[in-house]
């Protein structure tokens, strides 16, 4: 069952949290959550599953920066959300999906009890400008039957910045950056320069 409208603000400061919070942006069964001024972009020729994976970050200026296709964004919501025995989930707004720009392709799956920003996984068909603060996406939430564990020891809890993949951990891999030990080799560069 999904939460109404109403009953989202019901159980607000209870079940669940939004923070900032305007009740301008609720829909029927779900909230509108923005988009924060920031970007991250991978600086990586190939992105590995096993290790850490540089990137920059982007500042999205008011007046708006061009996403262009082939390139992975990574942004964040501005609103920081807690849930408390209800699985929220978040969706992209269909107006993004009309100007062939990807979101959480599926939605996300959040788990009962995340407290955080949401990381936006993003991509585009054809160059598309954005801007900051935009309402780019929607969460809902989900009854939960029965009891789970909690999942504060999860990679991705608290999170309050946009959060790069750290599958790395889960193959039993440190967060140090092996790629650019590989390739740059810089012990044999030196010994080399000697
Ligand atoms: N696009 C997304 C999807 C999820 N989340 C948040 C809400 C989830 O509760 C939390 C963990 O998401 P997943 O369970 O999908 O993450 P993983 O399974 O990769 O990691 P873990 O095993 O640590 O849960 O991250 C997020 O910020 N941005």
């Amino acid at each position: 069952m999904i939460l109404s409208s109403q009953e989202i603000v019901a159980r607000m400061g209870k079940d669940l949290l939004i923070e900032p919070f305007d009740p301008e942006r609720l829909n029927a069964n779900s909230y509108n959550l923005s988009l924060y001024h920031e970007l991250l972009v991978y600086e990586e020729v190939v992105l590995d599953a096993a290790s850490p994976n540089r990137f920059r970050r982007i500042e999205i200026p008011p007046e708006g920066l061009n996403l262009h296709p082939g390139v992975l964004y990574l942004g964040r919501t501005v609103e920081q959300t807690q849930t408390h025995h209800v699985v929220p989930m978040l969706h992209a707004r269909s107006s993004l999906g009309r100007l062939g720009l990807i979101l959480n392709p599926g939605g996300s799956l959040g788990q009962a009890g995340y407290c955080g920003t949401w990381t936006l996984e993003m991509h585009c068909i054809q160059p598309v400008r954005i801007y900051p603060g935009m309402q780019v996406c929607q969460i809902s939430y989900h009854e939960l039957i029965g009891q789970c564990e909690p999942c504060s020891d999860q990679k991705y809890h608290n999170s309050t910045d946009i959060q790069p993949s750290l599958l790395h951990r889960e193959l039993g891999f440190d967060d140090r950056d092996t790629q650019l030990e590989l390739e740059l080799n810089f012990d044999e560069a030196i010994e080399a320069a000697r």
